[in-house]
This record gives structure tokens, sequence and C-alpha cells, in this order.
């Protein structure tokens, strides 16, 4: 048979989970992360405009993950490493001012994992020194916190995704592989739906932001954001809507509102 007509072989679930790092500095965190998914079975990492370029040293702490690392995409923003992403994940070793929907890790292994059946899903990962920034968390539908000692509450980078990794892949091998599920079994694990209440599925980063463009856009256009100073308004919104988790049908209908909002002004 030749290559034409060979089929594409079925992505595996777990190269649906993306780890996002975002302006990592030292690229040995790069190599040590790379290895700490591929123990885990991932494979997808993604650079956001990482500070040094992963060299020699990441290589050696890559160890047998060196095709993790070759493999790594380079983007210049968080937007582009997620805009096909149905679900993201964005983690934080401290409480924000403006809380957002939490998860634990467990939840949020299981979480990834029920939704990735759907579409790309990802673990997004902060600088060493600052972490994400409030406008990157912004762009996650959920926070995660690994439930360190309060005291010292901030892991290695390459350690968190250690962490995280791990819970994906016990809910995959929970959800998916028959010997762990059996020695597993009674524990209590049970895996979330990874579609809405009405049986829609969810969508993914870019389309929930042209809705967020298309709101921003008609409340100007109302006067309820005044330019120059828009306060908190698309940051709670974008709270409450992240909250209500709408799915496909919801956002097309949120937007047809807007449009109809619009035409009505426009008269
Ligand atoms: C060294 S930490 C950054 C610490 C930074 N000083 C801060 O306050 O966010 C680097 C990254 O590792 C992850 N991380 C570290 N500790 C974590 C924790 N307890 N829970 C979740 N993520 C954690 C986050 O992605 C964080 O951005």
């Amino acid at each position: 048979m030749s290559d034409l007509h060979q089929e594409k072989p079925v992505k595996s679930l777990l190269d649906q989970v993306r780890i996002v790092l975002v302006n990592t500095s030292d690229c040995r965190n790069i190599g040590s992360a790379a290895r700490a998914m591929k123990t885990m079975g991932l494979s997808q990492l993604i650079l956001v405009d990482p500070i040094e370029m992963p060299n020699g040293q990441a290589q050696a702490l890559a160890a047998g993950a060196t095709d993790v690392l070759a493999n790594a995409k380079v983007v210049s923003t968080l937007e582009e490493a997620i805009e096909d992403c149905g679900l993201v994940v964005g983690t934080s070793a401290r409480s924000r001012t403006l809380p957002w929907p939490m998860l634990e890790p467990r939840g949020c292994g299981e979480k990834m994992i029920a939704e990735a059946t759907e579409y790309p899903v990802a673990l997004v990962f902060g600088r060493e020194s600052s972490g994400l920034t409030n406008e990157e968390l912004q762009l996650c539908h959920f926070h995660v916190q690994i439930p360190a000692n309060p005291d010292y509450s901030s892991l290695n980078l390459a350690m968190a995704v250690q962490t995280l990794s791990y819970e994906v892949r016990t809910s995959y091998l929970l959800a998916h592989d028959q010997a762990y599920q059996e020695r597993s079994t009674g524990n209590g694990n049970s895996i979330a739906k990874p579609i809405s209440e009405d049986d829609e599925a969810y969508p993914v980063v870019d389309e929930t932001e042209r809705f967020y463009e298309h709101f921003e856009k008609a409340l100007k256009a109302t006067g309820f954001i005044v330019e120059n100073h828009p306060g908190l308004v698309m940051t709670k919104l974008r709270r409450l809507f992240n909250r209500a988790r709408p799915d496909v049908k919801e956002i097309k209908m949120m937007r047809g509102i807007l449009a109809s909002m619009e035409r009505t002004a426009k008269k």
C-alpha cells in the first residue's frame, strides 16, 4: 500500500494533552520538564517565548526524553499555544487577588483526560521567577494549585510539571487501562463527563476569545465600558462565563444576542 492510502494513526489520548511552558528562563528546566512528561507518557511540549532556547544542558537533563525536546513547538504568545484547545488549566503556587474556578490536582487530571477525547487540552506553567501574569491566568478556564507546604509552596517548575503530569497519567490509566482499573477497583474514582449538561461540546479557546471580543465591542458601543477606563468588567465577565462554562450552542446564542443588540442600536 502506498503512503497515500495509509490511514493516519489515531492520536493517542495522551497526545491531546499539551504542556505549555511560558517564558522559561533556564533551559535546564525545559529539559527536566521534557523528562517528567515522557515518564508519564506525555509528548506535546509547547514553549512560549523561552528566554533561553534548549541547548546541550537541556538535553542532558532531558536524558532519554530528547525526542520530546526536539519536537517541542516554539510560539511567541500564550494565545497561539492554546487557540485550538477546549480546556486550559493554569498552574499557580499562590492565590491571586481575583479568585478563579479552582481544581485540585486529581480533579485536574480527571478533567483533562475526560475532555481530551473531544479536543486538545493544555496545562500552562509560568516563569521560574514570577509565575504566570494575571492576564495569562485569565486565559485559562480553571486554575490548579498543588497543595504544598503553605510555608514553602513554590515547587521547581519541572517538579510541578511532574506532579501534574502524574495526575493526568493516573486518570488516563483509570479510564482506559483495564489492568490498572482492576488493580484500583473500589477506590471511588470516577471520570467527569467531557460534555455539557445538554450533551453539547464545549468551544475551543479561539471561539471563546472571539465571543469575548464581540462582547467587549458591544459593551463599548453601549458605553457600559468606557474606552480609556475599562476597569475590571471584562475580567469579571470572563470569570462569570468560565464558571458557567457555556457550550458551543450557548456561545452561538450569546453571539446572536449581541448581533441583534448591535442591529437594534444601528436603527
Ligand atoms: C517556581 S514557580 C514560580 C513561583 C513564582 N514565584 C510565583 O509566585 O508564582 C514556577 C511555576 O511552577 C508551577 N508551580 C510551582 N509550584 C506550584 C504549586 N504549588 N502549584 C501549582 N503550580 C506550581 C507554576 O506553573 C509556576 O508558575
